[in-house]
């Protein structure tokens, strides 16, 4: 999968950072009604088609099946109510959350196009009830996760990814560092620069 993840919170950021070579994007809608969500993942999905880049619908599974939608992603709380059979036969991937063994367990059986671990290292973004897992936990979970993808996530930056990625991360996600960056463009570029770099470089 592309080491880049970038997760927004509107498809306004999408219009304006996709084109510039991103290939892996989550639409992350919090407090919206109904339509306006819909009518965001809609668009998303059509940035997306134009720019051969991969997009994920996080939480609203029903919606990104109705609007065909091909790759979603959930949390624990989410799978709770996600009807796994219909995601299946409609061949819909999808990325789940893990914070412990026990998550990880859960999320293994279902076979996940990848499991995001986190919070690698403190987020902003939102009150978590896990501390930073630190790489050491990267490590372990890369191992434990065998040929499944492993997303890392939570406060990372262009700087922190050499580390994240020798530690066995396949893909790194990020929303504040893109988001609350003085230049959000350029910041998008450094980390494609950044991720590039690391697909260069020997493991
Ligand atoms: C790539 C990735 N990893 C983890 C999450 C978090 O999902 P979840 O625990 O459901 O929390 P919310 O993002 O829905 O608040 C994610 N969205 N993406
Ligand atoms: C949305 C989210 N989920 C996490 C998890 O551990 O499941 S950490 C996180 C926040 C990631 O954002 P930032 O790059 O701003 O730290
Ligand atoms: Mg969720």
């Amino acid at each position: 999968m592309d080491r880049f993840y970038l997760i927004v919170s509107d498809v306004l950021w999408l219009r304006a950072l996709v084109p510039l070579g991103v290939r892996l994007v989550q639409l992350r809608i919090k407090d919206r009604d109904a339509a306006e969500t819909r009518a965001q993942i809609r668009a998303a999905r059509e940035v997306c088609a134009a720019h051969n880049c991969q997009l994920v619908v996080n939480d609203y599974w029903q919606i990104a099946l109705e609007e065909g939608c091909d790759f979603v992603h959930l949390g624990q709380e989410d799978m709770d109510s996600a009807d796994f059979t219909a995601l299946r036969r409609a061949g819909v991937r999808f990325g789940l959350s893990t914070h412990d063994e026990t998550e990880l367990d859960r999320a293994l059986d279902k076979g996940p196009a990848y499991v995001a671990l986190g919070p690698v290292y403190p987020t902003l973004l939102k009150k978590m009830k896990w501390g930073p897992q630190g790489l050491d936990r990267v490590r372990d979970w890369k191992a434990r996760a065998g040929k499944v993808p492993l997303v890392a996530i939570g406060g990372l930056t262009p700087e922190r990814l050499p580390g994240v990625f020798a530690a066995g991360a396949d893909s790194a996600a990020v929303v504040t560092d893109i988001q609350r960056a003085a230049d959000p463009l350029a910041r998008t570029a450094e980390w494609i620069a950044a991720c590039d770099a690391a697909d260069l470089t020997p493991a």
